[in-house]
C-alpha cells in the first residue's frame, strides 16, 4: 500500500464518512483532529506503521528517545518520504497524547493498563491514535492493529485488540474527551487529562501565565504542545542567506522556514551555515550579542557557558566574527562538546571549546568576559511539542534539583563577567522556579553589583515585528522576556539580561 497518491490526503474525510459525527472543529485544549500533522493519509502504509510501532515500543521499554531513534528506523526500513512523514506523525502523535490514549484504552478494555501485555499496549495506543486523531478509516486502523498484534507474536491477543479498538471507534472523539475528564477533581486536572499533560505541568504553566496576566491562554498553550512544530532554520548572519522562496520568520531577522525539501540537505549543502534552529533560540542569542555593555569595554571576549550541542554557539560565533570579538565555549558532556566543535566549524572564527563544569568557570576565569550566555540545563517544559515523550519523563523533583545547578551557573557566569559586561540567562522552560525565581534570587544576592536590563527593549531593536509580550519580571528599568509556542510559534524560551555594574 502506498501513501503517496493524492487520495491519501485528499480522500474522503472521516467527517464525511461519519455524516458529521465530528463536524465540529477541534475544541480548544482537547486532543484534536484536523489539518496539519494529524491530518494523516486515508490509507495506511504497513511499513510506516511498523516503524512507528518499533519506536513507540522502544520508548516504552528502553526509555529510548523518539527523536533519535525514529530517523534510524526510517533509514533502516528505507521508507519513502511520504511514508517517513506518516511514520513520524503516527509515532509523535501517539507519544504526545499517550496519557490520554491510555485512559481511553482502560475505559474501552474495562481493565487497567498494567493488566495488558506491554507490547499489546503499544499496538493499542497506535490504533487509538489513528481512530481518534487521524483520517485513517477505523476499519483500517483496527485491521492493521490486529495484523501488528500477530506480527508481534501475540495472536492470542488479536481478538482483544480488535474488540478494544472497535469499542473505541464506536464513540466520537469529543465524547471520549468528556468521558476521560468526567471525574476530574479540578479544572487543572480536567485540562491535564483532556490534553494529555501531567497535572503538575499544567499547574506550572498556569502559574507562569498568571504571572504574565495571561492565565486565559492556558488552553491555547496546552493545545500547542500537541501540535508538531514547523521546521525553522537560521542563516548565520554575514555567512549565509535564506534560500530563494523561503519564508522569513515573523520575528527573527535571520530565521526562515524552508520552501520545502529536506532541511538536512540544506544544512549539509551550506556547510552548516544554514542550520535548523528554533526562532526563540535565535532571538535569545541575538539579544545577548546586541545587549548594551559598558562603553568602557573595548575589546570583547564572549563565553557560551552551557554550549552543547552548539546551536546558539554557532550563531554567537557569527555575531562575534562580525563584531571583532573572540568566543569561548564550555560544555560538561564531552560528546556534546564535540557537537559544539562541529557546529562552530561553519564559522571562520577560532572558538575554544572546553569540556568542563560551568559552575567552576567564575573562579577559574574571573572577570574575563564581556558577554556570557547561560543557556541553563532545565526541565525543557517549553519544548514539549518537540520531544513527544518528554512530558511523561519529567518529575516535579527535577525542578528543585535543576534549580541548584541553574543558580550555581548564573553566579559563575556573573563572576566571569568583566565589570560592565552582560550575561544572558536563558531556559527553554517557562517554569517560574527556573526563570523568574532564579533571576530574582541571583539579583538579591548580587545586590547593587548587578542591574537587570530591559530585555524586551533589546529584542525590540532587532526583531522584524513587535513581540506581543506579557507582564515581565521587572526590577528598576529592567524586564525579562518569556516567549510562548502558542503566541509566538517559538519554544517557551525565557530571557533575562543582567549587567555587572562597572
Ligand atoms: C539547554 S542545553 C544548551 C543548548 C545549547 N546552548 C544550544 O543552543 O545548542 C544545556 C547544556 O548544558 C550542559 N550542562 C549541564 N550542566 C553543565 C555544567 N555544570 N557546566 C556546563 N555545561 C553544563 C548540558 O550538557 C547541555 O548540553
Amino acid at each position: 500500500m502506498s501513501t503517496n497518491d493524492n487520495n491519501a490526503r485528499g480522500g474522503r474525510s472521516r467527517q464525511g464518512r461519519e455524516q458529521g459525527r465530528h463536524a465540529a472543529g477541534p475544541r480548544s485544549g482537547r486532543p484534536r483532529r484536523g489539518p496539519g500533522p494529524s491530518d494523516a493519509p486515508v490509507r495506511l502504509a504497513a511499513p510506516a506503521r511498523r516503524v512507528a510501532y518499533r519506536v513507540l515500543h522502544a520508548v516504552t521499554v528502553d526509555d529510548a528517545y523518539a527523536n533519535l531513534l525514529l530517523p534510524v528506523e526510517i533509514d533502516r526500513a528505507k521508507l519513502s518520504r511520504a511514508d517517513a512523514a506518516l511514520a513520524t506523525e503516527l509515532c509523535y502523535g501517539t507519544l504526545r497524547l499517550r496519557g490520554y490514549y491510555d485512559a481511553v484504552i482502560e475505559q474501552a478494555a474495562g481493565r487497567s493498563l498494567d493488566r495488558i501485555d506491554v507490547e499489546v499496549q503499544d499496538v493499542l495506543r497506535l490504533g487509538v491514535h489513528q481512530i481518534l486523531n487521524t483520517r485513517v478509516p477505523d476499519h483500517a486502523a483496527v485491521d492493521e492493529s490486529v495484523l501488528l498484534t500477530r506480527e508481534r507474536g501475540k495472536p492470542a491477543a488479536s481478538g482483544f485488540v480488535n474488540g478494544v479498538l472497535r469499542t473505541v471507534s464506536r464513540t466520537a472523539p469529543e465524547d471520549w474527551t468528556d468521558r476521560i475528564v468526567a471525574d476530574a477533581t479540578s479544572p487543572d486536572e480536567a485540562a491535564a487529562r483532556a490534553t494529555a499533560h501531567p497535572a503538575w505541568i499544567v499547574r506550572a504553566f498556569r502559574q507562569s501565565l498568571r504571572a504574565e496576566g495571561r492565565e486565559d491562554e492556558l488552553a491555547a498553550l496546552l493545545a500547542s504542545d500537541n501540535e508538531a512544530p514547523a521546521v525553522n532554520l537560521v542563516a548565520l548572519p554575514g555567512l549565509a542567506a535564506a534560500p530563494e522562496g523561503a519564508t522569513a520568520d515573523v520575528y527573527s531577522p535571520v530565521g526562515f522556514r524552508s520552501a520545502g525539501g529536506d532541511p538536512d540537505q540544506l544544512v549539509t549543502s551550506s556547510d552548516g551555515r544554514l542550520r535548523v534552529q528554533d526562532e526563540g533560540s535565535q532571538l535569545v542569542a541575538l539579544a545577548l550579542a546586541a545587549a548594551p555593555v559598558d562603553p568602557s569595554i573595548t575589546a570583547e571576549r564572549w563565553l557560551d557557558l552551557c554550549s552543547g550541542p552548539g546551536g546558539k554557539t554557532a550563531l554567537l560565533a557569527a555575531r562575534a566574527l562580525a563584531a571583532g570579538a573572540e568566543l569561548d565555549a564550555v560544555e560538561l558532556v564531552p560528546a556534546r562538546a564535540g557537537l559544539v566543535r562541529r557546529a562552530v566549524s561553519a564559522v571562520p572564527l577560532p572558538v575554544e571549546v572546553t569540556v568542563g563544569d560551568g559552575t567552576m568557570i567564575g573562579q577559574q576565569r574571573g572577570e574575563r568576559y564581556a558577554r556570557v550566555l547561560v543557556d541553563a540545563p532545565c526541565t525543557g517544559l517549553g519544548a514539549l511539542r518537540r520531544r513527544p515523550e518528554a512530558r511523561w519523563r519529567k518529575h516535579p523533583s527535577d525542578v528543585a534539583e535543576l534549580g541548584l545547578i541553574q543558580l550555581a551557573l548564573i553566579r559563575s557566569a556573573f563572576d566571569a563577567l568583566v565589570p560592565g559586561g552582560v550575561l544572558a540567562y536563558v531556559t527553554c522552560s517557562p517554569h517560574i522556579a527556573e526563570t523568574r525565581g532564579i533571576v530574582s534570587t541571583a539579583l538579591m544576592q548580587w545586590g547593587g553589583a548587578a542591574e537587570l536590563l530591559d530585555a524586551p527593549g533589546v529584542l525590540a531593536g532587532l526583531t522584524r515585528a513587535e513581540l506581543p509580550l506579557g507582564e515581565p519580571l521587572r526590577e528598576g528599568e529592567g524586564a525579562t522576556v518569556q516567549l510562548w509556542p502558542h503566541r509566538h510559534g517559538t519554544d517557551a524560551m525565557f530571557l533575562a539580561l543582567v549587567r555587572k555594574r562597572a
